[in-house]
């Protein structure tokens, strides 16, 4: 959903790029603005919310007066802040997702409507695109006389350290200095930086302004329609002060304020106004950088994916099988030796031991086959599970760890591939019918992707140490972390794909072992089982984290 109603009276928006912003009905404040995970507007921890009180931070909207006057009997900065504005909802334009509020004259209280006697209609809108914010403000007149009116966005930068911003694009303009007793003044400076209080109204700003952080550009403020800007910090002793500002919070606030408050607009009887900014949030170097070289590779390996697409879904299933098949094959061809065994150090008596290993066999033959063939595969994953349960306690390895681990990569890769089936089959688990087909598939997908990465695990902690397996092992042990909770999650699943495909054909070179078959034998089990895990993370490549993830929280919209 583009934009929901939460229960504390405030509009959620959210872009398909992940980017977020909430808007409370009281003053129609955009009260937070995420893009890239990292809240961009500050509101004070001390902030008032329940509507008793004007917001302290985001962006309050000022109108129909700029602080007071005398001969207007309205709270300072106006009305609009302090009212319950409408929703009248979202639009969706493009690339850009939208909210629009509107506030009308016969919303006010009557004391307001006496001290601004004026019909009028206010439309404002909130809108995202992947890096920006825009707030626009319409300002109808409907009267027939002409009115007045002053009015700001009154945005609330979040920034880390006030000692190392600068606000930019204020050069030789006039201000009038609210902490020198209004003093009209020239800014001289190339950049506005802030080291005691500040209060100035910039007049006949230029359309664009920055607010740089560490000498790199972290907010542009582009306006239309207005004509000042008004830069504030209320410093140590203000913000002690206000009793909804912590006494250390302005450290980490800037406001930036585009508006009409110099002078008067004079809007004529059913005319409208219109002005806003768009303000653009910008990364640090570094994430850019990181962002643009991860999309870069995204697209080479998409590209050079491309003509082996078809045919990733059929070769994982055939991999997540081969520890089956190559299992079986090998029961058949050492029937005698596998009897001889079970009888000897399993204690299976004669024919018990026959049926043990026919049964594994067939088992593990027809249900790889419809696996792969994608055929009642449920079924087939079932069969393939009970298989898994039956060698553990026929062979007496429910307490042997590696076992233990590897195995529970095949489950996981068993997982994936019942997962990929769940929308295809309705009616399974008619036992569970609360979950949702998607529940499940979601769930069961979570599920296969916390088990396929304990392969790696026993993997990576396998063997002798070196400064380069611990270099490969901690970067490994990242992209399992990142399979995990879903970030990520294609791109490091390949990466596993290749550690493991790497890893298994160096460790568990059955084919160049000059060992008695025993050990060749469990050489060629691991390299199998190594190769089943290596088909479900392709199959996560192919179907994707699912729901559960990251990357898909991401893009939901
Ligand atoms: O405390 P408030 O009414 O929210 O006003 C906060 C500030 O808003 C603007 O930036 C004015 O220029 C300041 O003089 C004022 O202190």
């Amino acid at each position: 959903m583009p934009a929901h109603e939460t229960s504390h009276k405030s509009i959620i928006l959210k872009h398909p790029s992940g980017a977020e912003a909430e808007v409370r009905l009281f003053g129609a404040t955009v009260t937070s603005w995420k893009v890239d995970n990292t809240e961009r507007l500050f509101v004070s921890k001390e902030a008032i919310l329940d509507g008793s009180k004007a917001i302290r931070g985001g962006i309050p909207v000022v109108f129909p007066i700029f602080g007071t006057d005398e001969k207007i009997n309205l709270p300072q900065h106006g009305f609009a802040r302090n009212s319950d504005w409408e929703y009248v909802g979202l639009l969706t334009d493009n690339d850009e997702v939208s909210v629009r509020f509107s506030l009308k004259d016969n919303q006010l209280k009557q004391s307001q409507r006496s001290a601004w006697p004026h019909s009028f209609r206010l439309n404002y809108t909130v809108a995202l695109t992947e890096k920006t914010l825009r707030t626009t403000l319409v300002v109808k007149n409907e009267d027939e006389d002409t009115f007045e009116f002053k009015t700001l966005l009154h945005t609330y930068f979040q920034i880390s350290d006030i000692s190392k911003i600068a606000v930019n694009g204020l050069t030789n303009l006039t201000y009038i200095d609210k902490v020198q007793n209004a003093a009209k003044l020239v800014e001289e400076n190339q950049k506005v930086t802030i080291a005691g209080e500040v209060d100035r109204v910039y007049s006949n700003v230029p359309e664009e302004v920055t607010i740089e952080e560490d000498g790199q550009a972290k907010y542009r403020i582009v306006k239309t329609g207005m004509k000042d800007t008004v830069v504030w910090n209320p410093w140590i002793d203000k913000a002690k002060g206000m009793g909804d500002f912590g006494d250390e919070e302005y450290h980490n606030m800037v406001c930036v304020e585009v508006g009409s408050v110099a002078d008067w607009v004079k809007l004529g009887g059913g005319q409208t106004w219109t002005g806003g900014q768009v303000i653009t949030a910008f990364m640090s170097e570094l994430k850019e950088q990181l962002q643009r070289f991860s999309s870069k590779a995204e697209d080479i390996v998409d590209a050079i994916g491309q003509p082996l697409k078809p045919y990733i879904p059929a070769m994982s299933r055939f991999l997540i099988v081969a520890t089956f098949l190559e299992d079986s094959l090998r029961i058949i061809t050492q029937w005698s030796d596998q009897v001889f065994y079970m009888e000897k150090h399993r204690g299976f008596f004669w024919g018990l031991s026959h049926i043990f290993l026919a049964l594994n066999v067939i088992l593990m033959l027809s249900c790889s086959s419809l696996v792969i063939a994608k055929k009642h595969q449920e079924y087939a994953v079932y069969g393939l599970f009970a298989v898994v349960i039956l060698q553990a306690f026929g062979y007496g390895l429910v307490f042997n760890m590696s076992f233990f681990l590897r195995n529970l990569s095949v489950i996981g890769g068993l997982l994936m591939v019942l997962s990929d089936s769940f929308n295809k089959r309705k009616q399974m688990f008619a036992a569970l019918p609360q979950m949702s087909e998607t529940d499940r598939r979601e769930y069961f997908q979570l599920a296969g992707r916390i088990l396929l990465i304990f392969l790696f695990i026993g993997s990576a902690f396998h063997g002798e140490w070196s400064f380069g397996r611990v270099l490969v092992s901690l970067v490994g042990l990242a992209a399992a972390i990142m399979v995990i909770v879903g970030f990520k999650a294609k791109w490091s699943a390949i990466f596993l794909i290749l550690f493991l495909s790497v890893f298994n054909v160096l460790i568990n070179n059955f084919w160049a072992t000059q060992h008695n078959h025993f050990q060749r034998d469990f050489l060629k089990y691991d390299f199998f089982q190594t190769l089943s895990t290596v088909g479900g993370f392709l199959l996560l490549v192919n179907i994707g984290p699912g729901g559960l993830s990251l990357d898909e929280k991401k893009k939901a919209f």
